[in-house]
């Protein structure tokens, strides 16, 4: 039944409706959380209201094209998905852990967990917390002002926030799919779902992914045309070598999905038969332009977390990454072997042995140059001054846990195995095992690492520690026992089970979930005291952890424009050259006028009119999807009639500003640096040990 004006909405769209009606644990669990999107949203207008930061919130953050605060809503908005993702996860393993007796969820509300949760994880956790690390260090590492397009960049992030808000939304009005994260017709087809779930993963994936693409141009072209004189391709950091392989995973590989969804669209709402069963429908085109986005999508997720790494491993043991140009050629293997393998994910669907076996062998290569990166790690951590700073603790982690994860890919590779254990928990546990160490873990390292760059503080270390020891045992507790699960036949997706000797493991793995659960918890009571001890916390010179790219050499955090006086780059790991040689924090000759991009709303407006657009389309409201898709085309039109969107910043007050730090930074010699960099990070002073190791490599 459909409405004029409110299109398929109604009262019992409403989720806390149903919870009224038949108060089952699971309705109660919906409709709570319902509640505590309403109530967290209204008590976010509260505070920003009793704290006056409606004026701030807007100069500052959203209608800033700042790449630094685009970076950090970006984090925000990662770290408030992934309390949403590991709650539902927990739910989950809950749900299991009793799934003997029939649990507490329904079926059909246990199938909306892992398709909210698979979809938020990747898209809304891990997506948007790489493009934030992306958007605020990479400019800063090849010594640029920002990205090469500032306001697209606030369009990409208002897209993605787009996707994020309808998955809310979907809690409080109507239901999300059921589909899983791949969203597979025909079962998400209009015959089977006829609801809005599959429509909303339609429209949150479609309009995120076409901010992702637009990122994807973004980082690409700013890594082509804005690097400092100097910063040659093979000067970059390792960092920036992922990101641009990342990109143009970013540019290949979301159309396929964008087009996908939209075909599915067609479906859906124009009776069109891509994908149905009858009147030459094929669901096998589906599945193979989503697995065509779906596969480098795992490694769009992994490449810039490798790079966190890098960076990470080469600062806390003090030594250049060994072997620069086998991690980049590693790299750059790894994102064209990413668009060769894609039919890995569906070797029980019907193609010959001998096409199974073609991408079977693809895919087990990808094991070669990722063993030429462990390798390269560990040889860069052979015999450096190694300091077990939290985001150590994270690449430790990362190290074994992620090898078997990668391990069990390659078992998963070989066709035969496949057709044994294809969607049964031994894959849950693999992918787990490659994303939780791979992309959480380095996410989380990077977090550690570049927060002090950012906010002028350090994070809490030993509570850092406790977050990430526990995130190491929890994973394991969670993770490992599924492989065994998944090879005694359980199936992935189940909400229930009847065989009684799969009890114990998934005990284990609940128990697991709690510890993840605590380190969210540590890691939330962690930014919480930071913020309170921000002044013993203080890192006022801008390097506290003795770094060795460009966007150490500059105060933290670091002015609008980033580089008083744009660098000239003479060697790889500059700024460690420069401070070996006695060069680092050098007066510059002259300042210059600086000109910096205007504020603009542009993209808070794209999110708005999109995210209504978005809904209207979910419950058929005609008018409001025509007007807000209207409204937003004008608002983008209009803008490419602004002329005056620069302001400049005088030269005397760049030189000024820039004296001032400085001199900040001459008061304390190198040596006291060091050595209250080191007593900081590690609670104790220094020990006396040369470091031969850069002449041995
Ligand atoms: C970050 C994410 C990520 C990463 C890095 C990987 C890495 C790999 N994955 Fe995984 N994979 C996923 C995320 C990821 N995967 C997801 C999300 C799914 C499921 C989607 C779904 O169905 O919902 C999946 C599913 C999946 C399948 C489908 C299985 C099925 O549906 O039945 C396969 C099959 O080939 C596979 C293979 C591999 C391989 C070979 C690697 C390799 O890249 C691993 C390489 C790494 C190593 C091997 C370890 C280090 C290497 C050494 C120490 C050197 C020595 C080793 C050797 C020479 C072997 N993956
Ligand atoms: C942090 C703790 C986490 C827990 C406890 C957890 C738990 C789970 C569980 C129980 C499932 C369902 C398994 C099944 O099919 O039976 C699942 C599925 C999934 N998870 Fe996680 N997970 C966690 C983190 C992550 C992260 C960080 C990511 C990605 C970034 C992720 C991505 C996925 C995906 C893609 C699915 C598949 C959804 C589908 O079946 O369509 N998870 N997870
Ligand atoms: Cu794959």
């Amino acid at each position: 039944m459909t409405d004029a004006l409110f299109g398929r909405l109604d009262l019992s769209s409403l989720s806390i409706w149903h919870a009224l009606q038949d108060p089952t644990p699971s309705e109660l669990v919906a409709a709570g959380a319902a509640m505590a999107v309403i109530l967290g949203g209204l008590g976010v207008l509260v505070l920003l209201t009793w704290f006056r930061l409606w004026g701030p919130l807007w100069r500052d953050w959203l209608t800033s094209v700042d790449h630094k605060r685009i970076g950090i809503m970006y984090c925000a908005l990662a770290l408030i998905m992934l309390a949403r993702g590991v709650i539902e996860g927990v739910l989950m393993r809950t749900q299991q852990a009793f799934g003997l007796d029939g649990g507490f969820l329904t079926p059909d509300h246990f199938s909306q967990l892992f398709s909210t949760h698979g979809t938020i994880m990747i898209f809304f956790v891990a997506m948007p917390f790489i493009a934030g690390v992306i958007n605020y260090v990479m400019p800063l590492q090849i010594g640029a002002r920002d990205m090469a397009f500032p306001v697209m960049n606030q369009i990409s992030l208002g897209l993605t926030a787009t996707g994020a808000a309808l998955v809310m939304i979907s809690l409080v009005l109507g239901k999300f799919s059921t589909g899983g994260w791949a969203n597979y017709p025909p079962y998400t087809g209009a015959d089977f779902q006829p609801g809005p779930g599959p429509d909303y993963w339609i429209w949150a994936i479609t309009l995120a992914g076409i901010g992702t693409t637009l990122s994807g141009i973004n980082f690409a072209v700013t890594i082509y045309k804005e690097r400092a004189p100097g910063m040659h391709f093979l000067r970059m950091p390792i960092f920036c070598w992922t990101v641009i392989c990342t990109s143009i995973i970013m540019i290949f590989a979301l159309p396929p999905l964008t087009v996908a969804a939209l075909m599915l669209a067609a479906d859906r709402y124009l009776e069109f038969h891509f994908f149905t069963n009858d009147l030459g429908g094929n669901m096998m085109n589906y599945v193979n332009l989503f697995w065509l986005f779906g596969h480098p999508e795992v490694y769009l997720l992994v490449i810039p977390c490798y790079g966190m790494f890098s960076e990470v491993i080469t600062t806390y043991s003090g030594k250049r990454i060994y072997g620069y140009m086998s991690m980049v050629y590693a790299t750059m293997s790894i994102a064209v072997l990413s668009f060769c393998v894609w039919l890995h994910h569906f070797f029980t669907m019907g193609q010959s042995a001998n096409v199974n076996a073609a991408f079977g062998i693809a895919s087990m290569a990808i094991a070669v140059p990722t063993g030429v990166k462990i390798y390269n790690w560990i040889a860069t951590l052979f015999r450096g001054r190694v300091r077990m700073t939290v985001p150590m603790i994270y690449a430790v982690g990362f190290f074994y846990l992620f090898t078997i994860g990668g391990l069990t890919g390659v078992m998963l590779a070989n066709p035969v195995i496949s057709y044994q254990v294809h969607n049964t928990l031994f894959l849950v546990a693999h992918f787990h095992n490659v994303i939780i160490p791979g992309v959480l873990f380095g996410l989380l390292a990077g977090y550690h690492y570049w927060f002090p760059k950012a906010f002028g503080f350090r994070l809490h270390e030993g509570w850092g520690r406790a977050a990430a020891v526990l995130w190491i045992v929890g994973f394991s507790f969670t993770f490992l026992p599924l492989y065994w699960l998944g090879l005694h036949g359980m199936p992935r997706r189940s909400p229930t089970f009847a065989e009684p000797s799969f009890q114990p493991m998934m005990w284990l793995a609940l128990f697991g979930a709690a510890l993840i659960l605590s380190a969210l918890t540590c890691l939330a009571i962690q930014l919480w005291i930071s913020i309170r001890r921000r002044d013993q916390l203080a890192v006022p010179l801008g390097d506290p952890w003795d770094g060795r790219a460009l966007e150490w050499s500059i105060p933290s955090p670091p002015p609008p424009y980033n580089f008083a006086v744009v660098p000239h780059v003479t060697a790889r790991d500059d700024f460690a050259e420069a401070k070996a040689a006695g060069r680092a924090y050098a007066e510059p000759e002259a300042y210059e006028d600086i000109e910096m991009p205007n504020n603009t709303a542009i993209g808070l407006i794209v999110c708005v009119c999109s995210t209504l657009m978005g809904v209207a389309l979910v419950f058929w409201i005609w008018w409001l999807a025509v007007l807000s898709l209207a409204v937003m085309l004008l608002a983008l039109v209009g803008r490419t009639f602004h002329t005056r969107n620069h302001h400049v910043i005088p030269a005397a007050r760049v030189a000024a500003e820039h004296r001032a730090w400085l001199a900040k930074v001459q008061a304390a010699t190198a040596v006291d640096r060091l050595q209250e960099t080191h007593t900081r990070n590690m609670g104790r002073a220094m020990p006396e040990r040369p470091n031969r190791t850069e002449a041995a490599e």
